[in-house]
């Protein structure tokens, strides 16, 4: 794959693995919804995305926008409920955010989709998680980004407060609950600056998508 790999100055050296959630920080977005932020939850990193970029089957996808067929602008892997997935740090995660929310959600965190952003010209368009029971009810959907940072943008559905944004990088995660993906939209800006390959691994709950 041809990607800008920037070759890491802690290559190597840092153990991949989980810090504990105890520093998870919440802002209230109004109307229910809310994002719970942990800079640096994974350790390794740069590891991670080395193994990641090289191991993960990458899909290219196609979409239909009125009548033309356009590229989607990321590579794509979905793992289903009980597929085994490419690290066994992201199933720690997944067990760990299932046991941390276990009592908010009322269920555990089951599918995991990876997005890699190839370069600023990667992106994903402003959409809410609404294809399954987001539409209709509170959910939570869980992401790990590693590799470069780039900027998670939230902004209300009904057109009402500013964007609230987030940069998500070297092994930070977010979380978005309760109402944020019916009553707000996010999405991956492209950029014009200079940057790196980012992955982000969703969890989600069975049947939100
Ligand atoms: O890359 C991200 O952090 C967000 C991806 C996303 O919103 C999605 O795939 O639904
Ligand atoms: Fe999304």
């Amino acid at each position: 794959m041809d990607l800008n790999l920037q070759p890491s100055l802690f290559a190597g050296e840092e153990t991949i693995g989980l810090r504990p959630l105890d520093g998870l920080h919440r802002t209230d977005l109004g109307m229910g919804a809310w994002i719970d932020v942990l800079p640096g939850w994974l350790t390794g990193a740069d590891e991670l995305f080395d193994h990641l970029v090289h191991r993960v089957p990458w899909r290219e996808e196609q979409r239909r926008m009125y009548d033309r067929v356009v590229e989607v602008p990321r590579l794509l892997a979905h793992y289903r409920a009980g597929d085994p997935l490419p690290h066994p740090v992201l199933t720690a995660a997944r067990d760990a955010l299932s046991a941390r929310y276990a009592e908010e959600l009322g269920e555990p965190f089951r599918t995991a989709g990876l997005c890699l952003y190839r370069d600023g010209r990667d992106s994903v368009a402003w959409h809410g998680d609404r294809i399954g029971r987001g539409s209709t009810e509170d959910t939570m959907v869980a992401i790990v980004s590693v590799g470069d940072p780039r900027r998670l943008a939230l902004r209300p559905r009904d057109g009402g407060g500013p964007t609230v944004y987030r940069a998500l990088g070297h092994g930070d995660l977010v979380v978005m609950g309760g109402s944020t993906q019916r009553t707000w939209d996010h999405a991956i800006p492209k950029t014009s600056r200079a940057v790196g390959p980012r992955i982000s691994v969703q969890f989600r709950p069975a049947g939100v998508a």
